[in-house]
């Protein structure tokens, strides 16, 4: 058998800005993977916009190669990098499958995070060997003891060995590497069974097409070889294998236990589905490895361009972003208000202001996105289930036999001195607690909440009243009935079916008036009155009017510059781009994201 005793494969778990993707640059310093120029920008975190945000989407992987001081023998690291916002948890798992080990990073001055506590459990069910790492030991006010103490307390794991290290100045990280290698197990597996392998992550490259990260588990895939995916059964040569060092390095052939990517002339991302497994066409009875559970988008909301005539760009602009994320859906959608445009689903609201950036300014399109909902269960009268993510499409309550909302799991960590707040907001939001525990001076809390409570702005009211000291993690785990009615809007008197949402009833006076308000002061003033109402079925429940604008904008340059009437006009016109002409009203986009300002 080969001897796989020099390979580590392992993934960093990190609550975002704890320092994960410093660290990772420092590997590759250390390694001599980059020169310190192209060390400039962050490798890791590859597309603009994960770079702007200063976080980690997509699941990337670096092969170094370290010398260990202690035995003098040279390794193998391959690091499989994880996403950090609660928006991708599900990529955590993933990524964690293809490792033996994985370094839960903390922050010495913060303590553990909620969402590093759920990906640290999901690596300890998966078997993996989770090293506690102490970052930031620069900072004055890093607090190592105590924050070990959390993460015996909160995780569960021994941490009187922690490493503790600062990425930013260098120190300890000589130790990191060490630990690394002496504490994680090195993979198993048969270099010479027939080739299985997991894919982890497949994305379309303009130059290369599908490139899927594959953990080989069993055999060896080579270049020439003939392979196809389980599910698929369609055969391909394997046109490239090789490693991200960080930069694409071609190999002739990846080896049990070894991580890295294949291109194999697929064309499109479903033909290298993830999770599926990749065998050689003459072992055809390879059994498949254990997939990953597919994910479901959780939030939904319409998309429709400000100008029709963008509606094949943008329909081309999604299925070249779906190209890349399995997670977006999207399906055509029509409105009486918005006219065409899709309905696309999202893992969160973070992931939908991605998608719509990246559609803005990669693609040149002006959108108008309408409010966010969840899915729905919905029980007709006829004894039909049908789940519903758009509220204009709700059925007519008179067939309405029993609505159901989802429902999360949240965890939540909390300083004791803010343990009030929270629960405050978990019950403004109709949370049921399930569990409380002190840990040292922190709290963990259980709560079941609404989905449609939690997707919005939870997460932000958490943070501010928690003085950003609270974290949250969340799953879902069922629908539950629950008393639910669809608020209308009414511009002048007309339906506006995308201003529609689902409330629940007992919030649905307060929403309403604080909706009709909110949409007051941000629809501009018209030449005529505009009435807003909001109703449920015929009844109105709530009313406010935007009042008619009695000056024209131009009038103060008649007889004037010519010049600067026409740049005022321009400027009208710049400011009206992002509006959309519903009946003789012009509504902007915020006016349709209003209920993302209130609180019901
Ligand atoms: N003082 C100090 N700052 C650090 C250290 N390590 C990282 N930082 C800083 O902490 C911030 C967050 O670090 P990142 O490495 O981007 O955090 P991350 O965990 O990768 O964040 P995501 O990519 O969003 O998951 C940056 O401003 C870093 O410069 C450290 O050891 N000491």
């Amino acid at each position: 058998m080969t001897d796989l005793s020099h390979i580590r494969n392992f993934s960093i778990i990190a609550h975002i800005d704890h320092g994960k993707s410093t660290i990772a640059d420092r590997f590759i310093q250390m390694c001599g993977g980059l020169t310190e120029r192209e060390m400039a920008q962050q490798v890791l975190d590859s597309m603009d916009i994960e770079r702007e945000r200063g976080i980690t989407i997509k699941a990337q992987s670096v092969t170094l190669s370290f010398t260990s001081a202690r035995d003098g023998k040279t390794y193998q690291l391959n690091f499989i990098d994880t996403p950090g916002h609660v928006d991708f948890s599900y990529e955590v798992s993933r990524s964690l499958s293809a490792c033996e080990g994985a370094l839960l990073v903390v922050d010495a001055a913060q303590g553990v995070e909620a969402q590093s506590v759920a990906n640290c459990y999901t690596a300890i069910e998966q078997g993996l060997e989770v090293i506690p790492v102490l970052n930031k030991m620069d900072l004055p006010q890093a607090e190592p003891d105590r924050v070990a103490q959390e993460i015996e307390d909160v995780i569960g794991i021994d941490a009187t060995e922690a490493v503790r290290c600062s990425a930013k100045s260098g120190l300890g990280m000589e130790d990191v590497l060490e630990e690394l290698v002496r504490l994680v197990p090195p993979p198993v597996g048969d270099v010479d069974a027939p080739l299985q392998a997991l894919i982890i992550d497949s994305w379309f490259d303009n130059y290369m097409g599908v490139v899927s990260l594959v953990r080989v588990t069993q055999g060896t895939l080579k270049v020439k070889d003939k392979i196809f995916t389980k599910s698929i059964g369609k055969a391909h040569v394997v046109d490239s294998v090789g490693v991200f060092n960080p930069k694409l390095h071609k190999l002739k052939e990846l080896k049990a236990g070894e991580v890295g990517f294949i291109v194999a002339g697929i064309k499109e991302i479903q033909g290298a589905p993830v999770g599926d497994t990749i065998i050689s066409s003459s072992h055809p009875d390879t059994p498949a490895l254990p997939g990953f559970q597919q994910i479901k988008p959780q939030v939904y909301a319409g998309m429709f361009p400000v100008s029709s005539d963008d509606f094949e760009n943008f329909r081309d602009a999604l299925q070249k972003l779906t190209l890349n994320d399995a997670s977006l859906f999207f399906e055509p959608e029509s409105s009486d208000a918005l006219g065409f445009g899709f309905r696309c689903g999202f893992l969160g609201m973070l992931h939908m202001e991605i998608i719509q950036e990246r559609l803005e300014r990669e693609y040149d399109l002006d959108l108008i996105t309408s409010a966010p909902t969840v899915v729905y269960e919905v029980v007709k009268s006829n004894g039909e289930i049908i789940y519903v993510d758009n509220p204009s499409s709700l059925p007519d309550i008179g067939v309405i036999d029993e609505m159901r909302e989802p429902i999360v799991e949240a965890n939540i960590l909390v300083p004791q001195e803010h343990l009030g707040s929270v629960i405050t907001l978990c019950s403004e939001k109709r949370g049921i607690q399930r569990d409380m525990h002190y840990m040292g001076k922190q709290v963990s809390v259980k709560y079941d909440l609404p989905m449609s409570e939690v997707v919005l702005d939870f997460f932000d009211r958490l943070k501010s009243v928690s003085r950003g000291f609270a974290s949250l993690d969340y799953s879902f785990t069922r629908f539950q009935e629950a008393n639910l009615v669809r608020l209308d809007v009414l511009i002048n008197g007309d339906r506006v079916d995308a201003l529609a949402l689902i409330v629940h009833r007992d919030h649905a006076q307060g929403m309403g008036r604080n909706l009709t308000e909110k949409m007051k002061e941000l629809i501009p003033r018209q030449m005529f009155d505009v009435a807003i109402q909001a109703a449920i079925g015929g009844h109105v429940i709530a009313r406010t009017t935007v009042k008619a604008l009695r000056k024209n904008v131009t009038a103060k340059c008649y007889g004037g510059d010519a010049s600067r009437k026409k740049k005022l006009l321009q400027k009208q016109k710049e400011g009206k781009k992002r509006m959309k002409q519903v009946g003789n009203v012009e509504i902007p986009q915020s006016a349709f994201l209003a209920v993302l300002q209130v609180d019901n």
